[in-house]
């Protein structure tokens, strides 16, 4: 199927509906997520708190199409994520999504540049253009003179801005972030809220964002909280 089988439509780039997750844990039911419906309009910049245990990473695994709910929906450019195959799966997360997680899962045996390409080579760009390319997004992330460090030879705070890098690198429709500037110095991190807030403008990318940072959270566009399961939308500021 063709790229153009991804709607990102002006309404929502992603519905979850009335989406339920319970685990079985040693015969007990634990319900983490109780009914929670959630749409996110393109370019729409959401924050969901909560908290610990409250069923976040939970929420944004589902939406990533990492794990299925127990019962409801998730549609991702207007595909139903759980219904599609996981090759299809698979597909729709690198094409319309990118994904920031705590631990950043960056590939220790490549450079910062290597590891930012990865996405665009996955999507069949040639390692030139796609090393071009993640050149770019380094540099926006203030790493022009980390290109060919490995993870290991880099601190905390520029491997998340690797990981962010490679999360923009797609230019996905949506991007999910788990504590996005967790390990970051107040400088470090008022620089990546500025490029998410660039990129929302220039390419109307909407970002779904984890964050226990009430900062971070007062400057996306809606706030929600999960508590006993539930998402309520809270008024910002
Ligand atoms: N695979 C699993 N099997 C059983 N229980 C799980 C599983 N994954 C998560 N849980 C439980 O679901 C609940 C929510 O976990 P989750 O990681 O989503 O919370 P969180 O809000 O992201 O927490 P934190 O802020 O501490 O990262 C927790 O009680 C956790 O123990």
């Amino acid at each position: 199927m063709s790229d153009q089988s991804f709607v990102a439509t002006q309404d929502a780039v992603m519905v979850c509906d009335d989406v339920c997750k319970t685990y079985n844990e040693a015969g007990n039911e634990v319900e983490v997520l109780r009914s929670v419906s959630l749409s996110v309009g393109a370019g729409e910049r959401i924050a969901i708190i909560g908290s610990s245990g409250s069923g976040k990473s939970t929420l944004l695994n589902m939406l990533g199409g990492l794990e299925g709910p127990t019962s409801g929906s998730v549609t991702v450019g207007g595909e139903v994520l759980y219904q599609t195959s996981e090759k299809r799966r698979s597909e729709i997360r690198n094409r319309m999504l990118g994904f920031v997680y705590q631990f950043h899962h960056l590939l220790p045996e490549f450079t910062a540049v290597e590891n930012v390409a990865i996405p665009l080579m996955l999507a069949k760009q040639s390692p030139a253009q796609a090393a071009d390319k993640a050149k770019v997004l380094l540099e926006k992330v203030g790493l022009s003179h980390r290109l060919s460090h490995k993870p290991a030879q880099l601190s905390g705070g520029e491997r998340q801005r690797v990981a962010i890098a490679r999360a923009l690198v797609t230019e996905p429709a949506c991007v999910l972030m788990d504590e996005p500037t967790g390990n970051l110095d107040r400088q470090t991190a008022a620089e990546i809220q500025a490029l998410m807030s660039q990129l929302n403008q220039d390419l109307n990318t909407s970002f779904i964002i984890v964050t226990h940072d009430p900062d971070l959270a007062k400057k996306m566009d809606r706030i929600f909280e999960l508590t006993d399961g539930g998402l309520v939308e809270i008024t910002n500021h």
